[in-house]
């Protein structure tokens, strides 16, 4: 087996040399801002080894990761109930579409779209004040990274809430067929702050160790999840954890991955590995370019898909 630290090494300069980087998010302005020339990777094996390469100790938002982060929150306070409120097949459409959400009546295809995120921040909401959910969510963050340092991005958060027309359609319309139950503003405060936690990759890498190794962090021992759950979730980030370009992301990496507009990537090599990816540039999907690319090199040499070598 080829050595990590020399792949992660080449991959990382083979990234940071690379003229393509797609495009920066830029319908969150503050987003607009981020050097796309940025690359970082992280992975932490099973025995908590990590290696590391490029920006890895570079803050970076999160956004769309964190809804692995909420599924897994919301599944433990109301568990399969959840089911009701969201589904969980893929959309094969783009990750703020709402063509579906009129004849579904109102239940959104998977939690990690825009529309089925916003529904599970909705219910780890109810019985709550948002600040407190949101302050559950970063707490839950802190912990499975074991770092108390993590935190929401204010600036990030305020940015996208006051560009954030698309999203406000999205919960106004589930509001109406009762599947989003508290105040849209609420709901959408917490989804915004949600999607605002910034993180490095090695953080990240660290928080997504529980769902490589059947729901427990192997060097805490804490169990975040039991192995069935770990494993629906890494079904789900499979399936739908990269909008309309999961089955691309399925085909040439062959892992569970969620990526988020921020440029970053959270995949499970179940067993093996907890990885994250950081590239600003995205592709026409709104998934990170790079991080795409720097995924399919690492699986491929390492022979993790979870589809065979
Ligand atoms: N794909 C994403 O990362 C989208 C998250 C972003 N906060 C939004 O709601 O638009």
């Amino acid at each position: 087996m080829p050595d990590l630290d020399s792949v992660v090494r080449e991959i990382s300069e083979e990234m940071a040399a690379r003229a393509d980087r797609g495009a920066v998010a830029d319908y969150i302005p503050e987003l607009a801002h981020v050097d796309p020339g940025r690359f970082g990777l992280a992975v932490i094996d099973a025995d908590g080894r990590l290696s590391a390469g490029g920006d890895s100790e570079t803050l970076f938002s999160i956004q769309s990761i964190s809804k692995v982060f909420t599924l897994t929150l919301a599944l433990g306070m109301v568990g399969d109930r959840l089911w009701k409120r969201v589904g969980r097949e893929p959309s094969g459409n783009p990750f703020n579409s709402i063509v579906q959400l009129e004849r579904e009546r109102g239940v959104p295809r998977n939690p990690f779209i825009n529309a089925g995120a916003i529904a599970v921040t909705d219910v780890i909401l109810s019985g709550h004040e948002p600040r407190e959910a949101l302050g559950e969510i970063l707490r839950f963050m802190q912990f499975l990274a074991q770092d108390q340092t993590i935190t929401i991005d204010a600036t990030v958060a305020a940015s996208e809430k006051r560009t954030g027309f698309r999203n406000t359609a999205l919960a106004n319309y589930m509001r109406s067929f009762g599947v989003i139950e508290n105040p849209v503003d609420y709901t959408l405060g917490v989804y915004f702050h949600h999607c605002a936690i910034a993180m490095t990759c090695r953080q990240l890498a660290a928080a997504g160790r529980f769902l490589a190794h059947n729901g427990r962090n192997p060097s805490t021992g804490h169990s975040v999840v039991s192995p069935e759950r770990a494993r629906r979730i890494n079904a789900i980030m499979l399936t739908c954890g990269h909008y309309d370009g999961s089955g691309e992301f399925a085909y040439r990496v062959g892992l569970p991955g969620k990526s988020g507009v921020g440029g970053g990537i959270l995949a499970v090599a179940p067993g093996r590995a907890s990885i994250a990816v950081w590239s600003p540039g995205l592709d026409e999907a709104g998934n990170s370019h790079l991080g795409r690319i720097a995924l399919e090199r690492l699986t491929q040499r390492m022979g993790w898909s979870v589809f065979g070598a």
